[in-house]
C-alpha cells in the first residue's frame, strides 16, 4: 500500500490547507543608475537587484523556470513589468502538462490554456504526465501547488509497484520512489549537468562531459541517521491527560519528518531508508513519547544514529594499539550494531577496515554503504593510473591536505598513499576525534595532523609541503567556500584539487571561479576541470553529492 498519487486518484496533500501568503512583488530599492540611463537599461539593472542570491534553492529553482519558459518570454514578462502578475488565485486547481524536474525532484509544469507564460512546480509528478494541482503561493512567474490527480500517467518513468514507504507522497524527505534506480541515477547526472551550466560561469568547451552517477549500494535500509520531531502539547491539550496513559497517541501529536510543502510534522512510524537498526529503536522511543508527552514544555528533535557497539576493550584499544589476542574479540564487537540516541554519546563506524569514531550530534557520512567506493573513487582520481602502468605519474604527490576534514574520513582513509597529512575543520570537537580516529587505526602521529579552525588557515601552517606534491581535498557545507579559502587555494596552486561538495551549485560556482582566475596564467599554473561525477548518498532522494577533479595543467 502507498499514499504515492495513482492515475484517477485524488491525493489529497496538506499544504493548501496552509494560509501560505502570495509572495509579494519586492519593492525595487537601491542605488541610482548612473546618469543618461536608458530605460531598457535601467529596468534591466533593477532586474538584476530582484534576483534571488546566487545559488540558493530559489536560485537554483528560478534558473529552471528559465529554462521552461525561455530567456526571451522571461525578460519581456520582466520588461513589461508582469512577472508577478499570476494568471492562478489561491487554492485553484488546475490542469497542467509536466515538463522537466527541477534540481530539487519537484516536477515543472505548463498550465494548460494559460493567459501568459506560466510554470508551476508540483511535487510527485514526472515529465510526460498530465496532472491536476491546487495552487497554494504565486511567485516570479511561477506558483507552487499540491498535486492532486496524476491524470494521465508516463508509464516509461514511473513504477509506483517500486514505491516502498507508506508515506511517499505525503512526506517531504523522499522524492523518487516511484522511479526505477537507473532513473535516478540519470536524473541526477542531469542535476550536475546543469549546475555546471547554469553556475559555473565557463564555457561548454572547459567542462568536461559529466560522468555518470556512481549508485549506492544499498537503497533502502542505508540512512545511517535520522532526527524525526515533534511538537510540545498545546496548552487546551494539557488539560485532558486521560488519553496517553493508555499510551494512545492523542490527534494533535505527530512524532515524525515535515509534510511535503510545510513545516508540519506528519506522524511516522518507520522510515524505509532508515537503516533497520534505527526503526528497531525508534519504535519504543515513540511508545514513550506518546506516554509521557504532557512532561514536555517545548519541542524535541530526536537523534537516532546507527553506530558499533563500543565495549570497553574496543574503548581503552582507541587510546593503545590492541595486543593482538585482542584483535579478534575487538573486530566481533565492532560488528555488533547498536542505535545511539544521545547527541553526546560517541559513535564507532567502519569504513572498509577503518575505524572512525565521531560525536553523535557532529558531522558524519549518513550513507556508510558508499563511503567505500567514495573514498575509493577519490584515491583513483588523484592517482589515476595504476602503479604498473608505464604511463603512471613519475612523480605522485606526496602530501594532502584534508579541508573541512570533519573526524578525518578522506584524511584517513587516504593516508597509505601520502608521507603527510594535514587537516583542518571547523569544530574542534570532530578535531579531537579525527587526531583520536588517527591512532585508533595506527597512523603515527608524525604523519598525520588535525588542527581546528577556519580552513583558510591550513594554507599558514602546510609552508613546507611542495605545492607540485600536494593534493588538496574539499569537502566544504553546502554554502561552498568562501572567498578568502579561494584566494589562499590559488596562491598555494597544488597540483591537485578533489572538490567533494554536498551542494553541486556552490560547487560548479567555486570551480569556476577557480577555473577563471588562472586561465590566462603560464602553462603549469592553469588549473582544469578534468572530470565531474555525481555520488548517490541518498537514494531515493533528489539529492546528489559532486566529485570534481582539477589539475593545473
Ligand atoms: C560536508 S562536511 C565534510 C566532513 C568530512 N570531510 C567528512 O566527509 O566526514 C563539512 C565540514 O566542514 C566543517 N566546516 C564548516 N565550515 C568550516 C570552515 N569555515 N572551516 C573549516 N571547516 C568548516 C563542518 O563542521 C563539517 O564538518
Amino acid at each position: 500500500m502507498t499514499d504515492s498519487p495513482k492515475v484517477g486518484q485524488v491525493h489529497t496533500l496538506p499544504a493548501s490547507e496552509l494560509e501560505l501568503p502570495a509572495i509579494k512583488k519586492p519593492r525595487l530599492v537601491g542605488k541610482k543608475g548612473p546618469k543618461g540611463e536608458s530605460k531598457r537599461a535601467k529596468k534591466r539593472r533593477e532586474k538584476q537587484k530582484d534576483l534571488p542570491e546566487l545559488c540558493s534553492t530559489e536560485d537554483v529553482l528560478w534558473r529552471d523556470v528559465i529554462a521552461v519558459l525561455g530567456q526571451d518570454v522571461v525578460d519581456k514578462a520582466i520588461d513589461e513589468g508582469v512577472e508577478f502578475d499570476s494568471p492562478f488565485e489561491y487554492h485553484q486547481e488546475v490542469e497542467l502538462e509536466v515538463s522537466s524536474l527541477c534540481s530539487s525532484g519537484d516536477a515543472l509544469a505548463v498550465p494548460l490554456n494559460a493567459k501568459r507564460p506560466w510554470t508551476v512546480v508540483v511535487p510527485f509528478a514526472l515529465p510526460g504526465e498530465r496532472i491536476r494541482a491546487r495552487i497554494y503561493r504565486n511567485a516570479r512567474l511561477h506558483s507552487f501547488a499540491d498535486l492532486l490527480e496524476i491524470v494521465t500517467p508516463n508509464p516509461e518513468l514511473r513504477d509506483d509497484g517500486l514505491v516502498q514507504c507508506k508515506y511517499f507522497g505525503s512526506c517531504a524527505g523522499c522524492q523518487y520512489q516511484m522511479l526505477s534506480y537507473d532513473t535516478q541515477l540519470n536524473l541526477k547526472k542531469d542535476v550536475v549537468v546543469k549546475a555546471y551550466k547554469n553556475f559555473s560561469n565557463l564555457p561548454e568547451s572547459s567542462v568536461p562531459a559529466i560522468l555518470p552517477t556512481i549508485g549506492s549500494p544499498l537503497q533502502y535500509g542505508y540512512r545511517t541517521k535520522l532526527t524525526p520531531h515533534f511538537e510540545a502539547p498545546p496548552k487546551a491539550a494539557r488539560k485532558d491527560k486521560s488519553i496517553t496513559e493508555e499510551g494512545v497517541r492523542p490527534d494533535w501529536l505527530s512524532i515524525g519528518f515535515n509534510k511535503v510543502g510545510t513545516f508540519k510534522t506528519m506522524d511516522i512510524e518507520d522510515c524505509p531508508i532508515a537503516v533497520p537498526i534505527i526503526n528497531k529503536a525508534y519504535a519504543p522511543v515513540r511508545e514513550d513519547i506518546i506516554k509521557n508527552i504532557y512532561t514536555y514544555s517545548k519541542g524535541v528533535s530526536l537523534l537516532f544514529r546507527d553506530s558499533l557497539e563500543v565495549t570497553s576493550d574496543a574503548k581503552s584499544a582507541s587510546s593503545t594499539p590492541p595486543a593482538s589476542d585482542e584483535v579478534e574479540a575487538l573486530t566481533s564487537a565492532l560488528d555488533k550494531h547498536v542505535c545511539i540516541t544521545d547527541q553526546k554519546a560517541t559513535v564507532r563506524e567502519k569504513v572498509g577496515d577503518w575505524v572512525f569514531e565521531y560525536n553523535a550530534g557532529s558531522f558524519f557520512q549518513n550513507n556508510n554503504s558508499v563511503l567505500v567506493p567514495l573514498t575509493n573513487y577519490v584515491r583513483d582520481a588523484i592517482f589515476p593510473l595504476s602503479s604498473t602502468s608505464i604511463d603512471s605519474d613519475p612523480s605522485p604527490p606526496t602530501h594532502l591536505v584534508d579541508a573541512y576534514c570533519g573526524a578525518g574520513l578522506f584524511a584517513i582513509t587516504l593516508s597509505p598513499h601520502f608521507k603527510t597529512v594535514a587537516g583542518i575543520e571547523l569544530s574542534a570537537d570532530s578535531i579531537k576525534f579525527a587526531t583520536r580516529n588517527a591512532k585508533l587505526n595506527d597512523i603515527p602521529a608524525d604523519k598525520i595532523t588535525f588542527r581546528a579552525g577556519d580552513a583558510a588557515a591550513i594554507f599558514k601552517t602546510v609552508g613546507e609541503f611542495p605545492p607540485e606534491k600536494t593534493v588538496l581535498l574539499i569537502d566544504p557545507p553546502r554554502k561552498g567556500c568562501d572567498d578568502k579559502f579561494i584566494q589562499q587555494l590559488l596562491a598555494f596552486r597544488c597540483k591537485t584539487v578533489i572538490y567533494v561538495s554536498c551542494n553541486v551549485h556552490t560547487q560548479a560556482r567555486d570551480v569556476g571561479v577557480i577555473l577563471k582566475a588562472t586561465e590566462n596564467d603560464d602553462p603549469g599554473k592553469k588549473y582544469v576541470l578534468e572530470s565531474v561525477r555525481g555520488f548517490d548518498l541518498f537514494p531515493q532522494t533528489a539529492h546528489v553529492e559532486s566529485v570534481a577533479v582539477l589539475r593545473l595543467v
